[in-house]
């Protein structure tokens, strides 16, 4: 090998040398990622390094003076190397570094471990100390590898192998900590469960303390009884004494008293004969001293049972005595009740006087105006047709120029008013019919209008109207009363009873009653139930009389009239039932059931006393459904229907002429009232004293229907005010010198129903009223 070639290869072999110790010890130092591999690769880096180094420059220098020239590759090949090199060296000093934390950390985890062991409570286990023990070897240990480290000699290995050592004790160690750990909690759940054992111990033992205590009660009382029946036993024995001694001074006092000698030998015998008794009484007695033992025990549980008896009897006496005193305090209670009572009852006098002054101040006739729903659409502009304007007005506009009328009330209900705010109005006014108030609720317009609906209401949507709500109420109010109900319908002029048996047209006919005027109050009205047949049918005797004969139209009557006594609802219904059946109705061409007639339902109020009802009603409720007033144009009624309307719009002019007259203060005392049976039959209830009239006028607000309700707004408004001012004139009462003349009195003439096109004023001469 030539010297180039040589100097070649040595420049290869110290590159390559250097190239790779740098890079063995980057690997190294790299992959180090525990506590000890650093220090190794430390160790390497900073022997080998510096050789590989020093060989590959020397080789460079060697080179660089014999050929004076290097290529660019073997420079930057040194460099790396250098670099390299230098990489090498700093890892060492972190990995010296890194190797003091390391210590200090072992250091630290072997204290801590220590104390732990020191806290953990009580005596530790036989292994647990082991573990200490074993723990304080590693520690040793551990300090002796830091000697040998302290130490310049030793070989890595050594190193190595010593810290190979300490790692397995440490891991043992931790090993065991986590087993004594585990022993602790399992310590601290027995702990928690001797805890509790312990608890449940001083329980049982309270429990048998306790138990002791009753037992030692029970000894004692025993012992006690055992006394007694000691003690009992001496008086027994004593007393035997005391007879025997008694009955020898007997033997004694006969034999002194006895000179005979056969009887002194007698009485010696006997005595003989008592101490042989005797003594052979003895044994015998002592024989039946378990006997007498037991029926000792005997005597004295039956004694415990009657202690038993006489807690008992003292409880029951301790709730007797509560029962008396929660007595008295009832009887106290019932007595501030009965003063609650009182009072409520004076209160609730106090607000009737009160409702009725308030009603009288209302007056006696009160008007309101219902607005059904429309029954067509309305029409294009609008304008036509009847509207609520607030709660007290309504305001009508009819054809020809919209003339605008408007028209007050006490009350205007809107198309979209329920049946239980018009009830509202009545109701309070209820309870005055069993004070004497004659009670009368219209309902008056013209066909279609709304009448029977109000009245009625509409059974197949279940929404109930004035009439039973207020028989409801009625019923409710006058519990301790008799309510008898008549029901009669005024058709073509002829009155018929809705209650009677009658089947057909015919019969019905032929059954047709008439009204009288009586003296007294009382008229032949049959009185019936409907329950006495057990069909709800009137079977009695019509012509029956009797004191609870009465007339529901107080000095009016009308004989043979039945009347049913209403015990509840069920009998209204089949009543009201009865006379839906039997009422006039027809299909117009302004209703599909019109009503042919006025239909009157009276419900009285009788007094009751025992079995015996009184014959005077104290007051009546008057429930009118008016037929409805129609032009018989627009209705196309003809024949038969054409006769009913005319009878219908004379009866509602003569009922109009009787309020009038009524209200009229300035005329004569003359009222019209036989111009038709329905004013004639209504005389009391319409002008009696403590009468009181509501007025339902029902409207439609269709404008086709314009001129009807016309008609009907300005009767019912003419009534409303200018009847005296809403209050009407007693029957018989003086008018008053200085009348108060309506505002609208002279403008507004009465043309009867149908704006005068069929009703007019009934042809009956006006005379004047009898008495
Ligand atoms: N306020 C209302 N709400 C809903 N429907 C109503 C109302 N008023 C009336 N109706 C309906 O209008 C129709 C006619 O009413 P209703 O029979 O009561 O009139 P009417 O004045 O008694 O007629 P007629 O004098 O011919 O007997 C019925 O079908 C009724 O249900």
């Amino acid at each position: 090998m030539s010297l180039d070639a040589a100097l070649h290869a040595r420049l290869a072999t110290s590159a390559l040398l250097s190239g790779s110790t740098g890079g063995v010890a980057l690997l190294l130092a790299v992959c180090s990622s525990d506590e000890i591999l650093p220090l190794g690769a430390a160790l390497a880096a900073s022997v080998l390094l510096p050789l590989g180094r020093l060989f590959g420059l020397s080789a460079v220098v060697m080179r660089s003076t014999r050929r004076r020239g290097i290529s660019l590759r073997q420079v930057i090949l040194e460099i790396l190397s250098f670099l390299c090199t230098l990489v090498s060296c700093c890892l060492f000093a972190a990995s010296l570094g890194e190797s003091e934390s390391w210590e200090n950390e072992t250091c630290n985890r072997l204290k801590s471990l220590g104390d732990r062991l020191r806290q953990s409570r009580g005596t530790p286990p036989s292994r647990c100390r082991e573990g200490v023990e074993k723990d304080e070897k590693s520690r040793v240990a551990f300090a002796q590898v830091r000697m040998d480290e302290e130490r310049p000699s030793g070989g890595l290995e050594d190193l190595r192998q010593k810290v190979r050592a300490i790692r397995g004790a440490l891991q043992r160690s931790n090993t065991q900590q986590a087993e004594m750990q585990t022993m602790l909690s399992q310590a601290l759940d027995r702990c928690e469960s001797l805890k509790v054992e312990a608890a449940d111990a001083q329980r049982s033992k309270e429990h048998h303390h306790h138990r002791w205590c009753i037992l030692d009660q029970e000894r004692e009382s025993l012992q006690r009884l055992a006394h007694q029946a000691k003690s009992s036993e001496q008086a027994a024995r004593e007393e035997a004494v005391a007879w025997r001694a008694w009955l020898r001074s007997f033997l004694e006092l006969l034999l002194r008293d006895e000179r005979d000698e056969a009887a002194m030998k007698a009485a010696e015998i006997t005595l003989k004969h008592l101490k042989t008794a005797e003594r052979s009484l003895q044994p015998e007695l002592l024989a039946k001293m378990p006997a007498l033992y037991e029926s000792l025990a005997e005597a004295l549980s039956g004694v415990r049972a009657q202690d038993a008896g006489f807690q008992k009897a003292q409880a029951q006496a301790e709730v007797d005595d509560r029962v008396a005193q929660l007595e008295r305090q009832l009887a106290q209670k019932e007595i501030s009740l009965a003063t609650l009572e009182q009072d409520k009852r004076s209160l609730r006098s106090e607000v009737r006087t009160l409702q009725n002054t308030v009603q009288e101040l209302r007056g006696s006739i009160r008007v309101f105006c219902r607005i059904r729903p429309p029954k067509q659409k309305a029409d294009a502009s609008g304008a036509f047709g009847v509207k609520a304007e607030g709660s007290r007005s309504v305001c009508l506009r009819k054809p020809p120029g919209e003339r605008r009328h408007d028209f007050n009330f006490d009350r205007v209900f809107s198309q979209q008013a329920g049946q239980r705010e018009l009830y509202e109005e009545v109701g309070p006014l209820l309870p005055g019919i069993l004070e004497g108030i004659h009670l009368c609720i219209f309902a008056y317009g013209q066909t279609g209008a709304g009448k029977t609906y109000t009245l009625a209401g509409q059974r197949s949507s279940g929404d109930p109207g004035i009439q039973d709500l207020a028989i409801a109420d009625l019923l409710r109010l006058a519990e301790s009363f008799e309510v008898r109900l008549t029901a009669l319908e005024i058709y073509n002029e002829s009155i018929q009873d809705l209650l009677s048996d009658a089947t057909s047209e015919a019969e019905s006919r032929d059954e047709r009653l008439e009204v009288r005027q009586s003296a007294g109050a009382i008229s032949d009205v049959a009185d019936l139930h409907p329950a006495q047949d057990g069909t709800g049918a009137n079977s009695a005797d019509a012509n029956q009389t009797g004191s609870s004969k009465y007339s529901p139209f107080g000095s009016m009557r009308v004989p043979g009239l039945k009347s049913w006594s209403i015990q509840n609802l069920a009998d209204v219904e089949d009543a009201l039932q009865r006379v839906r059946n039997k009422r006039h109705v027809a299909s117009t061409a302004l209703n599909e059931r019109s009503s042919r007639s006025h239909t009157v339902i009276s419900l009285s109020v009788l007094r009751r006393s025992g079995a015996e009802v009184n014959g005077v009603p104290v007051g009546v409720l008057h429930i009118v459904d008016l037929a409805g007033s129609e032009r018989t144009k627009i209705s196309q009624a003809e024949g038969i229907q054409m006769k009913e309307a005319n009878c219908i719009n004379r009866s509602l002019s003569a009922l109009a002429d009787v309020l009038f007259a009524l209200g009229d203060s300035t005329s004569s005392a003359h009222v019209p009232y036989r111009n038709s049976k329905l004013t004639y039959l209504l005389q009391d209830a319409l002008g009696g004293p403590g009468c009181k009239t509501f007025l339902f006028a029902q409207v439609s607000p269709d404008a086709l229907d314009a001129n009807e309700s016309y008609s009907t707004l300005t009767f019912a408004s003419r009534v409303a005010t200018s009847v005296q001012q809403g209050r009407l004139r007693p029957r018989g009462a003086v008018p008053s010198p200085s009348p108060r003349k309506s505002p609208q009195r002279e403008e507004m003439t009465w043309k009867g129903p149908g704006n005068g096109l069929a009703g007019t004023t009934p042809p009956l001469p006006r005379r004047k009223e009898e008495k």
